[in-house]
């Protein structure tokens, strides 16, 4: 039987609707997966943004990483950061789900938002936000544990759910994963035994299997072969439709193929910002012209 998992105590509680343009549910988030009854139309528009960040200043210790950022990135698009080296991309990612708060030394302030939640909050359970805002890295690191456990582990944290939910659950984010038929014979075997490239899928089945809002990607793609990078390029295609995706990216064709909205960042500030297509064709600036054309960086 198909399990319910609105019907549990967590995402009961994060289904609350808290302002207009806080309409993100799980409901949504789990839209078309089998654990889910059809969610609510919601009308998508330019105006509804995932992620507020309004004047970020972050410091390690003494030095500033990032400089008056200011990005309001669009619910259901991918948004791309590109930029040299240290430039700060992936300082801003990692506010964005608080993993900078295993830095000792790293501090923020200005705002950044998710709908209503002060990200930034000193008092925010971050355990719970990681679950709203996923993340990707370069390298893929699934655990060493089985195929099925890699993807069951945030579900049993998160959320209650019995045996025959869990193994659908794990299933679907498999299939979102474009990884289940490559590995449905196997979920019992160590996901270390996986490629770089279905390593990778697993990791993103394993951040999708609880719902989050946003996904996070840092360089997903950077360790992949052609193939393996074209399947990762075709899932936040096919992912988009679902969730907020931003990607950390080197790789100039990737972020002109994936993302509707480009940032370019050069040095903790962010230059220019907009829709891909004008970034990549028509900048404003001289800088992201000669960043994006490959004369530097
Ligand atoms: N843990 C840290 N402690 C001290 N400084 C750090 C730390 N992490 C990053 N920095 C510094 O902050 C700046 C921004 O780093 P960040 O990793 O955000 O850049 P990036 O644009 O993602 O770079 P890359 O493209 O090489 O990954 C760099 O100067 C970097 O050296």
């Amino acid at each position: 039987m198909v399990p319910r998992i609105n019907s549990m105590n967590t995402v009961t509680k994060a289904n609350t609707v808290t302002s207009k343009n806080t309409v993100t549910t799980e409901k949504e988030a789990f839209a078309g997966s089998p654990t889910i009854q059809t969610a609510t139309p919601t009308e998508i528009s330019q105006e509804q943004f995932a992620l507020e960040i309004l004047n970020l200043d972050s410091w390690y210790g003494d030095f500033q990483a990032l400089h008056g950022v200011t990005i309001k990135i669009p619910r259901n698009q991918v948004t791309a950061f590109i930029g040299p080296s240290g430039c700060g991309k992936s300082t801003l990612l990692r506010w964005c789900n608080r993993m900078n708060d295993t830095i000792a030394i790293a501090r923020a302030s200005g705002t950044l938002r998710m709908g209503d939640t002060d990200l930034l909050s000193k008092s925010i359970d971050v355990v719970d936000l990681r679950r709203r805002v996923g993340i990707v890295f370069q390298k893929a690191n699934p655990f060493p544990k089985s195929i099925f456990d890699n993807v069951a582990f945030g579900p049993r944290l998160h959320m209650k759910a019995n045996r025959s939910e869990l193994a659908d659950l794990v299933e679907w984010s498999l299939r979102k994963a474009a990884l289940w038929d490559e590995v449905k014979d196997r979920l019992n075997k160590p996901a270390l035994g996986l490629s770089g490239g279905q390593q990778q899928r697993l990791c993103i089945a394993r951040a999708i299997a609880v719902g989050p809002e946003v996904l996070l990607m840092d360089e997903p793609c950077s360790a992949l072969d052609p193939a393996s990078t074209l399947a990762i390029e075709d899932l936040m295609d096919e992912l988009r439709t679902q969730y907020t995706i931003v990607i950390v990216t080197h790789n100039m064709q990737q972020a002109s193929r994936c993302s509707d909205k480009t940032a370019f960042f050069f040095e903790g500030k962010v230059v220019e910002y907009g829709p891909t297509d004008r970034i990549f064709t028509n900048p404003e600036n001289k800088q992201t012209e000669d960043y994006v054309s490959g004369r530097f960086g």
